[in-house]
């Protein structure tokens, strides 16, 4: 009989309470191996607070259980916890200025991310992120320009490069497409379904955009008011919603 895998990122029951508001109520969600999983949902759903709470940026208010590669992670400030994440995560953030100095070379960017993680050679340092500049599609001449140079599909690539080069397990990505032309949308796009075919990191974005999360993730998580109110396969998701948040996404893409 098949089996799952052990998944990789593992939350039950967590709920976060911002201000006076409760904006993540009593979510689970698991991520299993080479899995790509889209968060979506309409406006101030909680798709980011979520992903802000998966990813480390925010701890959870209560929550059961919380590990990653199977390690507990709720002492979110603990040194250990912190270098577990720093080595086993990458995030893309949805504006590049939040991720990475713009004013730095984008080889620096890329290449800081593995001094903080104990590289000390700067030579193989620069050496793996042109490695990375090329196979995001960058011209390796460009490799020492600031990063306040690139367009805008070039610095989520830049950011892409950063959250990669280290090898993760896992990949965050917040909204990864918004506010990009739709030549740059494709291209980034490509990249995300390179990156998936190879099979060896976990990604789990959120998008508004259903037409996205049909082309690049298998499982889909639909949120409404800080709930997750269906979970499905993508395809199932499209042609057999099974809660109105997720007949309303699927109506407005057809
Ligand atoms: N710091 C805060 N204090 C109080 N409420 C907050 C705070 N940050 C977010 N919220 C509220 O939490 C809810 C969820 O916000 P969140 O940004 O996670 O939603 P979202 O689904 O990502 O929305 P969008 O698609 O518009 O980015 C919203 O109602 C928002 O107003």
């Amino acid at each position: 009989m098949f089996e799952l895998p052990p998944p990789v990122l593992e939350l039950r029951d967590a709920c976060l309470n911002l201000g006076n508001r409760r904006v993540l109520k009593h979510c689970d969600l698991c991520l299993y191996p080479g899995e790509v999983l889209a968060i979506v949902g309409p406006s101030g759903a909680g798709k980011s607070s979520l992903l802000n709470v998966l990813s480390g940026r925010q701890a959870p208010s209560t929550c059961a259980l919380f590990q990653l590669q199977g390690q507990d992670v709720r002492a979110s400030e603990h040194h250990t916890v912190l270098q577990l994440r720093r080595r086993a995560t990458g995030y893309v953030a949805q504006d590049a200025h939040q991720a990475l100095d713009l004013h730095l070379s984008a080889a620096a960017n890329i290449a800081r991310r593995l001094f903080d993680l104990g590289l000390n050679h700067a030579g193989d340092a620069l050496t793996q992120a042109r490695s990375w500049i090329e196979r995001l599609g960058l011209a390796p001449g460009r490799a020492h320009e600031p990063v306040i140079q690139f367009s805008g599909g070039m610095r989520q690539r830049i950011q892409i490069a950063a959250a990669m080069v280290h090898g993760p397990s896992v990949l965050f990505l917040d909204e990864p497409t918004s506010g990009l032309d739709s030549v740059a949308q494709a291209a980034l796009i490509d990249i995300l379904m390179q990156l998936k075919h190879e099979r060896a990191t976990s990604m789990l974005f959120v998008t508004h955009d259903l037409r996205l999360a049909r082309l690049i993730a298998d499982r889909a998580l639909v949120m409404d008011q800080g709930r997750i109110v269906s979970e499905a396969v993508i395809d199932r998701l499209l042609t057999e919603p099974d809660h109105p948040t997720a007949q309303a996404l699927v109506k407005a893409v057809l």
